[in-house]
């Protein structure tokens, strides 16, 4: 029996829970018991058998226990390591162009209309609850420019439970869209302040990130401003790397005095062990190694990468190369809000390199089950607080049936707990994911008010 220090257990849940370690990408828990303290960390793990101990040590009682029903599993939250909450209200359609001209045309003139709290109120509530509703317990955000619609993002979130790193986008150059850009100092003073504000609010999962929308978007001063701040307040930092190829071209161009893409944020001090990069796709071994030094993560980003037509992540070398890797939808250059989207995206692309190169080693469902929850707690340095059901941790899950009246897939007498994640991951949805939890607080269903 594992414990924690807390001696109450408030909810504790008997059953099958399913979730990754360092050394096993699936870990079935089947007549198990979990504790969930006053604060929603998990206070215990034990076999059914030790239940009565269990009770006494934890202080409930037997007929509190939650029995979940045959078939039924808990499994950690997934982690949504990059999408744009903004960008969520054309998600599904302008996947025509690639990247460079997508965010010309489709992109930059919506996120302009994000100073307008009304619209941002209604996409902001919608992605937050699409999200949630299918098992996104922790979102890493963009917004946009305007500090204090990013403000209502992390209000809602907090809101509705959902635990999130919410960044207001930084840009000084756009030429495409003049209107739709900060001056330097407005971008840095907004920032601090969009900090400060965040911070102030105390909401207890929702943190600010720093966010430089990605190099070409950024003057120098800004990047070393943006580089500054995060040092000196400990944060973290997400944007994007070597998405296409045509940008990593363009970047080159910029910063000429710079080795690689990668190298400019190093320049800036924007690569460190709480940093997020979405894409990566055309990176080199060498700038694997300055992620893997600096403790930098990746978020694949599967469904925008073949979307956009930007390129295919080799997750295995990312992986060989020991660097962190999470999971992101890319909301809307990726279509779906969902993680399970992701996951089977992923499983694509790694297949479509096997298709390309039959000696490649394809990654399982498997490991990216694991990238979904406990890779993407380590890709936003979370790993001390979520992404497995570690005694101590958050408790962050969610509840998935197989047998839900209007269930998209079929269960056979001979299926497996282990059959069973699979068909989820490949064939299941929001409606096998009856319940969602956040530290410990159940968050979907949603209250009737909201
Ligand atoms: O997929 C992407 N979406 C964006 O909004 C963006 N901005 C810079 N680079 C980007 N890539
Ligand atoms: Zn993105």
């Amino acid at each position: 029996m594992l414990r924690s220090n807390e001696s109450r257990a408030e909810k504790v849940f008997r059953g099958t829970f399913v979730h990754s370690t360092q050394n096993e990408a699936v870990q079935i828990l089947e007549d198990t018991v979990l504790g969930v303290d006053k604060e929603g960390k998990i206070s215990f793990l034990g076999r059914a058998d030790e239940v009565k101990q269990l009770s006494q040590t934890w202080e409930f009682q037997l007929s509190d226990i939650r029995q979940l029903k045959q078939g039924e599993f808990f499994m950690p939250g997934m982690v949504d390591t990059h999408i744009h909450a903004p960008q969520y209200s054309y998600a599904g359609t302008a996947l025509d162009l690639p990247l460079l001209q997508w965010l010309n045309k489709y992109t930059f003139p919506v996120e302009k209309q994000y100073r307008n709290a009304k619209f941002a109120e209604d996409t902001y509530t919608k992605v937050v609850k699409r999200t949630l509703k299918n098992g996104t317990t922790t979102a890493c955000y963009f917004a946009t420019i305007h500090t204090d619609t990013s403000l209502l993002l992390g209000e809602i979130a907090d809101r509705f439970g959902q635990r999130a790193l919410v960044g207001k986008v930084c840009m000084d150059r756009n030429e495409a869209v003049i209107d739709y850009k900060e001056s330097t100092k407005e971008s840095v003073e907004e920032t601090k302040r969009f900090i400060y504000e965040l911070l102030k609010r105390k909401y207890p999962q929702v943190k600010p990130i720093i966010t430089p929308r990605f190099a070409p978007s950024c003057s120098e001063e800004l990047l070393h401003s943006l580089g500054q701040i995060a040092k000196s307040n400990d944060l973290h930092i997400q944007s994007h790397i070597s998405e296409n190829r045509e940008e990593v071209a363009l970047v080159k161009n910029m910063f000429p005095a710079c080795s690689s893409y990668t190298d400019v944020y190093r320049e800036y001090n924007l690569l460190t062990s709480k940093t997020v990069m979405a894409h990566g796709c055309h990176l080199t071994d060498k700038e694997l190694e300055m992620f893997k030094t600096s403790g930098a993560a990746i978020s694949h980003c599967p469904n925008s990468n073949i979307s956009l037509c930007s390129g295919m992540l080799d997750v295995r070398r990312v992986l060989k190369h020991n660097v962190k890797l999470g999971l992101g939808t890319d909301v809307a250059g990726g279509y779906s809000p969902s993680m399970l989207d992701a996951i089977r995206r992923a499983l694509d692309t790694s297949k479509a390199l096997k298709i390309q190169n039959p000696g490649y080693e394809t990654v399982s469902y498997k490991e990216f089950f694991r990238l979904s929850t406990l890779g993407g707690s380590q890709a936003l340095s979370l790993d001390d607080t979520i992404g497995n059901f570690e005694v101590g941790k958050d408790f962050d899950a969610v509840l998935i049936s197989p047998s839900v009246p209007d269930s998209p897939f079929d269960v056979f007498e001979s299926d497996t707990t282990e059959n069973i994640l699979e068909k989820f991951l490949n064939l299941g949805d929001d409606r096998n994911i009856v319940e969602v939890y956040v530290a410990g607080n159940r968050v979907v269903p949603f209250e009737k008010s909201a």
